[in-house]
């Protein structure tokens, strides 16, 4: 049973407090003290000794209460850290001062495919020099190569003031995101937005009305578009700010595990699970915000308990029989076509209409014109300062390609195009070549989708002014752009039949 006592704070009360639980014959697991509450964690404790201690409790000068409850703060902060880690597909290691592990998240667990806690970085790195140039810089290294079960990855530092050190371990295709990370420390909210094309506009000015009222949320868009980022800035300008936000990725996990990450555990539910049960994101978040990632990969039976907590704001943990009820705002994303998945029945349409009370459409970079030079630029700005290089700036010659790729992968794409380049182009300004984007170009030009030059001058001549139109749309501001005349302008935009399809 966990208990929890609340005082009118004054000298010598929590001795007081104590000596009466250890007069008595039970086990505690843990008593936390934070004036003027007591908090203890005492599994045998029965009913009938619980009657007998909360009238003593009652007795001591200054308590005014003594009530049951589900954990302890402390507990509870520590679950939220172990969903928060979890949450990351990023392996994260923390270190004590000595270079020793002192946890590990399940991606890291995952990568080394044991439980590292307790053995030295020398024990997890190829690189028998690591552990002791990290200590001798006191953890203070720019981003660099490493190797771990055979895998190259890029390791992050980041000092705790006398603990050690938190390291992450970035895949090098995920790169450019540490780069939105970087962004994140100082922008809050839909600063971290980047963008300034009327595409971009619109979608702030509808999710900052959206945010505000709190009702289940669904974004849509293509992968890397953004969709969390929106995600978090609508929880961050919502009155659920002050309360947490946890993100569950409904396709990184079985469906096993997800229900007990999203709905927690009781007691005994199962051979291996913790004592006294867990609980689930929905109750690590109460009166905060949940974002379930990927819903569309949710699995019927999930979507069924889904449903019915979106109904009523209950649900059972699993193998529990009490009713849980919490105060949780949905937020949801997918890239999938919900509506097909609807009508293919492969996805609940109750369950899309209670997902869907509002909705956001996050648009796909190539429909964002300028912003992706906007967004190129200041990626380019933060990869540099990343890996403490003198700062660089893209040539003009890399625009074209730059607006005139179809960019499938969105701003995570463009955010690993422009970081490769800044860590490989010596020379202050980065061309054509240095892009990964250049070879793709040229790849789908040598894969013979073009016949002619004509041809192939043509499809980038649409290409860009399909683009360029959303941010100038008129053949005079167009022209203004590309310093042409109008008329050469508006006899192109008729000959590709722009606007008309975009
Ligand atoms: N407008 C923007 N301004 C700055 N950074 C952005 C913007 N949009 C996306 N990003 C960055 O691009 C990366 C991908 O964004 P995010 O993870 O939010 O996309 P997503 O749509 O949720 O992706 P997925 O579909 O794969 O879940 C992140 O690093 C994010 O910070």
């Amino acid at each position: 049973m966990r208990i929890h006592v609340t005082f009118i704070d004054r000298v010598g009360i929590t001795q007081e407090v104590l000596a009466l639980l250890g007069g008595r014959s039970f086990n505690l697991d843990a008593v936390e003290m934070v004036p003027p509450n007591v908090y203890i964690d005492a599994p045998t404790l029965g009913a009938d000794v619980l009657e007998e201690l909360r009238e003593a409790l009652l007795g001591v000068k200054g308590v005014q209460a003594v009530t049951l409850v589900d954990i302890l703060p402390g507990q509870r902060r520590r679950l939220q850290l172990d969903a928060l880690l979890a949450a990351s597909i990023d392996p994260v290691l923390a270190v004590d001062d000595r270079g020793h592990v002192l946890l590990a998240n399940p991606a890291l667990i995952a990568l080394c495919g044991r439980e590292p806690a307790g053995e030295p970085l020398t024990a997890l790195f190829d690189d028998p020099d690591l552990q002791r140039t990290l200590i001798e810089h006191g953890y203070r290294l720019p981003m660099h190569e490493v190797s771990l079960a055979g895998q190259t990855l890029l390791l992050d530092a980041m000092p705790i003031t006398d603990a050690g050190a938190l390291l992450t371990l970035y895949q090098p295709n995920r790169i450019g995101e540490r780069l939105s990370a970087l962004h994140h420390d100082h922008a809050e909210g839909f600063d971290a937005l980047l963008g300034e094309s009327p595409a971009i506009r619109t979608l702030k000015a509808r999710a900052q009305r959206v945010a505000t009222l709190d009702a289940p949320l669904l974004i849509q868009g293509e992968t890397g578009t953004g969709k969390e980022l929106v995600a978090r800035a609508c929880h961050a300008i919502s009155t659920r700010r002050d309360a947490p936000f946890l993100a569950l990725n409904c396709a990184a996990l079985p469906e096993s595990l997800a229900e007990s990450e999203l709905f927690g555990y009781a007691a005994g539910a199962f051979t291996g699970a913790q004592r006294g049960g867990k609980l689930g994101l929905l109750e690590l978040a109460d009166q905060g915000t949940v974002f379930l990632d990927e819903v569309g990969e949710m699995s019927p039976y999930l979507q069924a308990k889904l449903l019915r907590f979106l109904s009523d704001g209950c649900f059972r943990r699993v193998g529990g029989d009490r009713e849980v009820k919490v105060n949780v705002r949905i937020l949801s994303a997918t890239h999938r076509d919900l509506e097909k998945m609807v009508s293919e029945g492969s996805f609940r349409e109750d369950l899309f209409y209670r997902l869907n009370v509002l909705n956001l459409q996050v648009p796909p970079l190539r429909e964002r014109g300028h912003d992706i030079l906007l967004m190129a630029n200041h990626f380019m700005q933060q990869a540099c300062a990343q890996i403490q290089r003198p700062v660089c700036r893209l040539a003009p010659g890399t625009y074209p390609a730059l607006l005139g790729n179809r960019w499938p992968g969105n701003v995570r794409q463009l955010q690993n195009v422009i970081f490769r380049a800044a860590a490989i182009c010596e020379n202050p300004l980065v061309d054509i070549d240095d892009l990964d984007i250049a070879r793709t170009t040229m790849e789908r030009q040598n894969a013979g989708e073009v016949g002619s030059l004509e041809a192939a001058v043509g499809d980038f001549e649409k290409n860009l002014l399909e683009q360029l139109y959303r941010s100038y749309p008129s053949s005079r501001l167009l022209a203004a752009r590309l310093q042409t005349s109008h008329s050469a302008i508006a006899i192109r935009l008729r000959k590709y039949g722009i606007p008309g399809k975009l």
